[in-house]
């Protein structure tokens, strides 16, 4: 239980003086708390003793207001230190979270789904800094209060009747063992019941014009009720047990106060006990239901923050497998090799690329065509180093790609991916993302290659346009070309367009794939396609089939043979004739 606090201990050093101001400032402030009903039972003894003189009054009522004020005071400082301290260990951990989701690629992606993602860098951490706060708070106050509370019961009035006054404590403290048990399970369950919501409602906004398009609003809604009733009783079993720690305390608190009574009464008769005593005794025991009770949600808040803590170490504790670069840095790219290359997917039973041999010379470019699923992106991804290396020779240049650093390579890559990202921005911000300094000339320079011109003429604010979230409010072909003026406002040294051509027709087609070759020459592109028209002007194409090269050579030698390739063209260029 105690273990997300000590798994905190580097933020609590950090913050070493914003804890020690808490704990001094509290100590004070309980000291003034329990200094005023030693006044009243002082008062009370001697009101009973006839002794109360109006001077002496006066000093009770001085006394009593310097401390109810100070312990007041105190309060807001200790508060104030305690509850920012919180919300700078939500930031960090916050910080944390995002520094490893950025630095991921696409296995960690595939172990986590989106929205658990979301909920253990919101609500969990926000449970984390509940420990450091509250949980803290509850911590430093609770027990120092309950200290000095027991300290004045025992010094000031009796130990006899403190010692057994408080047997019941026993108890308690091991019921709050056994209820906290019960309720970290139960909140790591609806922790679960969360992330699996928050998934849904993603895949829900994500998909609903698919969903409306197949009039399946009536499933889902029914789905999210059943989800939102399964996880509003988990969330009700946490507050079943948690309900529990309050009357349970005053259960006990009531034994113990009965058996002050029924001691303290004996020890009054007997005349070891004064009146006035008896009532501060019986104050102090109504104060210390509070502490008793902040422990009983103490227990609750660290059985939270140690299941919460679980959910985010696992994240930040999950790699993704990818191999560590060397220190090498690189200007330019030069010729890269692949020599008997062969990959598989984690979750793959197959070779998803298999022996690859290709050599893709500095400055050309290389066509990559093949059936549905024969390995293109594959290939392309290991290029980019989204997954681990697969076996074989890998170089770039005289190196192998595992010399370099890190970043190095993607950093000379342009990339436009077959699902294209785009940015709830305006088409300016979402091309110049490819180049953060680019001017206003060189964006329309890179709308002109990827013949984007004429729809931007078209566009209400030109290139303010805003395209809304993923860019919802444009064409599929528009959205193309915009990732692909981002690619090459880059002007990358390797340029890799992935089925990026798709959704234009054959003429802008066209028209791009020349204004490519000519702005590029010198600079490696590699364009992989279904559309063999795209890759025809290629220096080299190769053909994929279940992870293989199964033929390569220019357009023409290609041709000349009479393969796939040769067959799949004659097929595109009868229906391009067609469709004219
Ligand atoms: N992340 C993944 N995990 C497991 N298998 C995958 C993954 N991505 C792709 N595959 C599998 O690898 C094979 C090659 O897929 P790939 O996406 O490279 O094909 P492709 O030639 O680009 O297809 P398309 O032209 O349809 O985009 C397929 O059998 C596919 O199911």
């Amino acid at each position: 239980m105690f273990d997300v606090m000590f798994k905190l201990k580097g933020f609590f050093k950090e913050n070493w003086k914003d804890y020690t101001i808490s704990l001094i400032t509290m100590m004070g402030s309980n000291l003034f708390s329990v200094f005023i009903p030693f006044l009243i039972g002082r008062m009370i003894d001697s009101i009973v003793r006839e002794e109360l003189t109006s001077p002496l009054l006066k000093t009770f009522g001085t006394l009593f207001l310097i401390s109810l004020l100070a312990a007041y005071l105190l309060e807001f400082i200790w508060s104030y230190y305690l509850f920012t301290g919180a919300a700078k260990l939500q930031r960090g951990m916050r910080k944390k979270m995002m520094d490893h989701f950025l630095k991921m690629r696409s296995t960690f992606y595939e172990k986590f789904r989106t929205g658990d993602l979301m909920a253990r860098s919101t609500q969990d951490i926000r449970s984390i800094a509940d420990t450091a706060g509250y949980g803290m708070m509850v911590l430093m106050n609770a027990t120092l209060f309950l200290t000095v509370i027991v300290l004045m019961m025992g010094m000031s009035v009796s130990w006899k009747l403190t010692f057994f006054s408080l047997l019941p404590l026993a108890l308690l403290a091991y019921l709050f063992g056994k209820l906290g048990d019960i309720v970290e399970k139960r909140y790591s369950a609806a922790q679960e019941a969360f992330s699996s919501l928050n998934n849904d409602v993603l895949e829900v906004v994500d998909g609903i014009r698919v969903i409306r398009a197949y009039v399946k609003e009536d499933d889902y809604v029914e789905k999210f009720h059943q989800q939102t009733e399964s996880m509003l009783k988990k969330n009700n079993r946490v507050a079943d047990a948690n309900a529990l720690f309050s009357p349970l305390t005053k259960i006990i608190i009531s034994l113990s106060n009965v058996i002050a009574f029924g001691y303290g009464a004996n020890l009054v008769m007997r005349g070891s006990l004064s009146v006035g005593d008896m009532v501060a005794f019986q104050m102090y025991l109504g104060m210390i239901v509070w502490p008793i009770i902040s422990i009983g949600e103490l227990t609750n808040v660290l059985r939270q923050g140690s299941a919460s803590m679980e959910r985010v170490e696992k994240v930040l504790g999950t790699g993704d497998d990818m191999e560590s670069g060397g220190e090498k840095v690189i200007e330019t790219v030069d010729d890269i090799v692949m020599h008997g290359l062969s990959f598989k997917y984690p979750s793959s039973q197959d070779l998803n690329l298999d022996r690859i041999d290709i050599t893709i010379p500095k400055g050309k470019t290389l066509g990559i065509v093949g059936k549905t699923g024969a390995g293109k992106t594959t290939f392309i991804r290991q290029l980019l180093r989204q997954y681990p290396l697969g076996n074989g020779e890998f170089r770039v240049g005289e190196d192998p790609i595992l010399n370099y650093r890190g970043k190095a390579i993607q950093n000379l890559i342009g990339y436009v991916p077959q699902d294209h990202v785009l940015f709830s921005k305006s088409v300016r911000d979402n091309i110049a993302f490819g180049k953060g300094s680019a001017t206003d000339d060189e964006v329309m320079e890179s709308v002109r290659i990827a013949s984007f011109e004429d729809d931007l003429k078209k566009m209400s604010q030109g290139l303010d346009t805003m395209i809304g979230e993923k860019g919802v409010s444009i064409s599929g072909g528009q959205k193309q070309r915009i990732s692909i003026a981002r690619a090459l406002i880059k002007n990358p040294e390797i340029l890799i367009l992935d089925d990026s051509l798709s959704a234009v027709d054959a003429n802008t087609e066209q028209k791009i794939v020349e204004n490519i070759k000519r702005v590029r020459t010198g600079k490696t592109t590699i364009i992989s396609t279904h559309r063999l028209s795209a890759v025809k002007q290629a220096d080299e194409i190769i053909v994929m089939e279940d992870g293989k090269i199964t033929e390569r050579g220019s357009h023409d030698e290609l041709i000349g043979r009479h393969g796939w390739y040769y067959t799949q063209y004659l097929r595109q260029e009868l229906k391009a004739g067609a469709d004219e």
